[in-house]
């Protein structure tokens, strides 16, 4: 069982508090990814739970282990960084090695899990190459392969792709998915990209200024924006918020309490003439983006984005008339909190 347990950890630099009292249940195998805006402290969230940086107060359990007072060798955890940080001047093989024979385990044991996880990582052509003479997609491959050579119950990942190019992302991001999934390891990745976020997670951790804000499986944070800051980071465009309409709001429950409305650019109706029910939007900018055409519209005082198809005909500068889908229709109270439906 490796479920991590994160309990009111608080984390000071200073004056300045940069995790407000953070409490997370992460279950056994699942990946988690910690998704938030720079700065928010998603890194520090991850070095804590290494054991890298020491929490203020708080504590964190890894199955019925509690670690929080444990050395990083202790804590039966591996790191994967941005900046690959293997040894330029070692082998594959002896970077891959590294971990296993500083816990002295035997010879016999390391040569198996260095071929395993090289082949696992499709690396074990290269075993014999230095590490500064890879590219940086196979020194990132080696040091996943270094991190789960040690059989960590525990995967710890920051911006392990960001140095990556576009292709090579994509490539890894799908390779890493079926890797993880296949194996025994419990995963924390942090990143501030969202597609990758999506494409991985189990679950995602929403962070912002300390806090998370809503941890939940991928669809739910797409479909059910726990609060309006995750409907506005989560989706691009983000979702929409306008204040409420009369027309699209009146059965929806506590309606005298509705802030404010949220609705996907892709959730709305479109009429060319007026139409019960739908509201006139001046069209200001239409982009053809491949899949579909998205248009940014005037709704009174406010900004829409709205999601058309692609094929359909609108001009800059026509009039046309929306309707949210009733049911994809997210509200929020002054807090802006998402309301029960
Ligand atoms: N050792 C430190 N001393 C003082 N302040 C720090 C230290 N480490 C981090 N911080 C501050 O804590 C805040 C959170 O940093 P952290 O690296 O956790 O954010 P992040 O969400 O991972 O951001 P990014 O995506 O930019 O890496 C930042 O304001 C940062 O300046």
């Amino acid at each position: 069982m490796s479920a991590i347990q994160i309990s009111a950890v608080r984390k000071q630099f200073g004056k300045q508090e940069i995790l407000k009292s953070i409490d997370l249940e992460i279950r056994d195998k699942e990946f988690t990814v910690l998704l938030g805006p720079s700065g928010c402290g998603k890194s520090t969230l991850l070095r804590i739970i290494a054991g890298l940086e020491y929490e203020s107060s708080g504590s964190i359990r890894i199955g019925e282990r509690e670690i929080t007072s444990l050395a990083p060798r202790d804590r039966r955890i591996a790191m994967v960084f941005q900046n690959y940080a293997v040894f330029p001047h070692m082998t594959v093989a002896e970077n891959i090695a590294f971990g296993l024979r500083v816990r002295k385990d035997s010879e016999a044991h390391i040569q198996r899990k260095v071929k395993e996880t090289a082949e696992l990582m499709h690396i074990e052509d290269r075993l014999d190459h230095y590490s500064g003479q890879l590219s940086g997609g196979q020194r990132q491959r080696v040091a996943v392969a270094r991190a789960l050579a040690m059989e960590p119950e525990v995967l710890l990942m920051d911006e392990p792709l960001s140095n990556l190019d576009a292709l090579l992302r994509l490539e890894m991001r799908a390779e890493l998915k079926t890797i993880l999934a296949a194996s025994d390891t419990t995963t924390i990745y942090v990143t501030h990209d969202q597609v990758e976020a999506m494409s991985l997670a189990d679950r995602i951790a929403v962070m912002k200024g300390g806090q998370i804000e809503q941890y939940a499986p991928p669809s739910e944070i797409y479909h059910y924006p726990a609060t309006e800051f995750v409907g506005s980071f989560i989706g691009n465009p983000p979702m929409n918020f306008i204040a409420p309409d009369a027309r699209w709001h009146q059965a929806a429950p506590a309606a005298s309490q509705i802030h404010r409305c949220g609705i996907r650019p892709e959730d709305f109706e479109v009429r060319f003439e007026p139409t019960e029910d739908f509201a006139p939007v001046r069209v200001l900018v239409t982009e053809l983006l491949g899949s579909h055409k998205q248009l940014t519209a005037r709704f009174g005082d406010e900004m829409l984005r709205v999601n058309v198809p692609s094929d359909l005909e609108i001009a800059n500068g026509s009039d046309i008339h929306i309707r949210p889908l009733a049911e994809k229709m997210r509200f929020y109270d002054h807090s802006g909190q998402l309301m029960s439906a």
